[in-house]
């Protein structure tokens, strides 16, 4: 299997506190791998530094073979990204934003092609902030595979998303990975990241605690549940009885 993200000893210090700790870890091609942890644990900051958006203190991060920090024109144009708090202005409609996103490479897919695969393509003239939030969720997933990516990145992208639009966004990225895209996600959805991905990290505090399949952390966990596991290894479980 190609290996397409490889990230070796990854640190980043904020005020003398590591928010990423010598993490390292490698995604194979035409998988989906999920990075997951607590809120402040140091997913968006390890996502940011693979992206090259913020520069690591150390370590060493390939992507399709190119540093991000090098090479970040050359790599966007394999790499399809949407993050957790996109903002676009008020008044633009689906149309013009996959517009002006497909103008930004140069080779782009052809936007109402990709409308009409996710369903959408009736919302052409429709206000992006006008859409249902599952509406919204598809046109991102859309713009991020506008520039023909090798690998995208989606940042919790379920979240605010009621049960029949996340199972809509399972199935669209379960095709996806079909034909042989390869995806880097993060998510605080258990349910999600065992029906998804091949391969899991757990960041707590900025550091790997758990690397392998999900069955893998069930079998080194006391639990028999994956969410439950979740929580015993990332001490989260006193803390929701606590608030039951
Ligand atoms: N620019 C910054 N300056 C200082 N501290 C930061 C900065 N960005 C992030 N941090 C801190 O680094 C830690 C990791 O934050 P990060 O956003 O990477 O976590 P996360 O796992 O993505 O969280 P969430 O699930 O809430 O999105 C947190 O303690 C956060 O407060």
């Amino acid at each position: 299997m190609q290996e397409i993200i490889k990230v070796s000893q990854l640190t980043k210090t904020y005020s003398g506190t590591p928010a990423a700790d010598q993490i390292s870890l490698s995604v194979n091609r035409g998988t989906v791998f999920g990075l997951i942890g607590a809120n402040g644990a140091g997913k968006s900051t390890v996502i940011e530094c693979m992206l090259g958006t913020k520069k690591a203190d150390s370590g060493k991060i390939s992507i399709l073979g190119m540093n991000p920090l090098k090479e970040r024109k050359k790599l966007f144009e394999k790499v399809g990204v949407q993050f957790q708090e996109t903002n676009y202005q008020d008044s633009i409609t689906v149309q013009e934003l996959c517009q002006v996103t497909a103008s930004l490479y140069h080779e782009a897919e052809d936007p109402l092609e990709l409308l009409s695969r996710f369903g959408i393509a009736d919302k052409l003239k429709t206000q992006v902030k006008d859409l249902s939030g599952g509406q919204r969720q598809r046109l991102f997933i859309i713009l991020a595979l506008i520039p023909k990516p090798e690998v995208v990145f989606l940042d919790e992208l379920t979240t605010g998303l009621d049960a029949r639009a996340r199972r809509e966004v399972w199935n669209i990225l379960s095709l996806l990975k079909e034909s042989g895209l390869t995806i880097f996600l993060t998510s605080h959805f258990m349910d999600e990241i065992e029906k998804l991905c091949d391969c899991i990290c757990i960041l707590k505090k900025g550091k790997i605690i758990f690397y392998g399949t999900v069955s893998e952390a069930i079998d080194s966990s006391p639990h028999s549940r994956f969410e439950d596991a979740y929580l015993w290894y990332t001490d989260e479980e006193e803390l929701t009885y606590e608030n039951l």
